[in-house]
């Protein structure tokens, strides 16, 4: 993520970026849902099954090679309010950063290999589940990156729209970042996708902070592969009409630079956002062509 990708609506302020929406619902007088109208959603918002007082939330870090930072994060994850479990997914690192953050007191798994973000968010998420408690709500899950170290703690406002029932999902809007080098062809690339087939135009479609319900994240899996898992995410739930909300949120981490190993990132993060839409837009012709026949049977 970069200071560009950033900066296009999010060095903006909530209220700005709704203002640039003109289907955005507001929250308070602060920051916008995807909700209202939500053009393409075939059905109406899900209804909630989960809500309770007194309902927990788990923060999954999906982490490659982030010794360095992973246990600030988790020490600052375990500080938000609501959270009773902080799970780190080492997704085959070469690092300790399993052993770091096991230290700092996050709940570790490992997967053998490399298996790409959205694998490490799929274990996760697995994993959450099998310590849920039976007789309590399942916990919201609260995405968040590896390298974040002692910012993490500000994405605790992600988790109240979403405990109070205002958004499925509530998405992080990060300040401008000092080093990013992005030109901003991948996300506006994956904004113009998730604006055709949503409607909805989120001003940092490739940020992974998000929490979510449970019941939202099994209605987006499968997730798509790899760094197509946000923008994949989005669509999914939108179309099947959960809410989504952007909230700003001062965080800082380790941005791509301008140097060849930056580009091959957004090389690969393009190419992946790429595969992420075109099985979407694939999935959604088919089921306008579905939608005709049966109408006309
Ligand atoms: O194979 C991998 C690679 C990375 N990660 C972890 O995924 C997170 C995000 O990776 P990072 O290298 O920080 O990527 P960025 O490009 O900085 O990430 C931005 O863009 C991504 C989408 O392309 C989003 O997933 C991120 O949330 C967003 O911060 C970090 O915790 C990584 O350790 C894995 O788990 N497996
Ligand atoms: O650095 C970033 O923000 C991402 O790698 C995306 O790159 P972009 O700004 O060129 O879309």
């Amino acid at each position: 993520m970069n200071a560009d990708k950033n900066s296009q609506g999010s060095s903006s302020t909530g209220r700005q970026a709704d203002a640039e929406r003109p289907s955005g619902a507001r929250i308070g007088s602060a920051y916008a849902t995807s909700s209202v109208p939500n053009p393409v959603a075939r059905t109406p918002r899900p209804e909630r099954t989960d809500r309770t007082h007194r309902q927990r939330v788990a923060v999954v870090i999906p982490a490659k090679d982030e010794s360095r930072r992973i246990a600030a994060t988790v020490r600052a994850a375990k500080a938000i309010p609501h959270v009773d479990l902080v799970l780190v997914v080492d997704d085959g690192s070469d690092d300790n950063t399993q052993d770091v953050a096991r230290d700092a007191g996050a709940v570790v798994v490992r997967h053998s290999h490399n298996r790409g973000k959205a694998a490490a968010m799929e274990t996760g998420a697995a994993v959450v589940a099998m310590r849920d408690a039976a007789d309590r709500a399942p916990r919201l899950l609260l995405f968040i990156d590896g390298d974040l170290a002692e910012t993490a703690v500000n994405t605790a406002p992600l988790v109240a729209p979403v405990l109070d029932g205002v958004a499925d999902v509530a998405i992080a809007l990060l300040p401008p970042q000092v080093g990013a080098g992005g030109r901003g062809i991948v996300v506006g690339a994956a904004r113009r996708a998730i604006h055709s087939l949503t409607g909805w135009t989120p001003t940092q479609p490739l940020s992974g902070m998000r929490c979510l319900t449970r019941q939202a994240f099994e209605a987006a899996t499968p997730l798509a592969r790899g760094w197509g898992v946000e923008a994949g995410m989005t669509i999914d739930l939108l179309r099947q009409g959960y809410v989504a909300v952007e909230v700003p949120c001062d965080l800082r981490h380790r941005p791509s630079g301008t140097d060849f190993r930056g580009q091959m990132h957004r090389a690969a993060q393009y190419r992946d956002v790429q595969l992420a839409v075109a099985a979407r837009r694939t999935k959604a012709v088919a089921g306008r062509v579905s939608g005709k026949k049966s109408v006309t049977r």
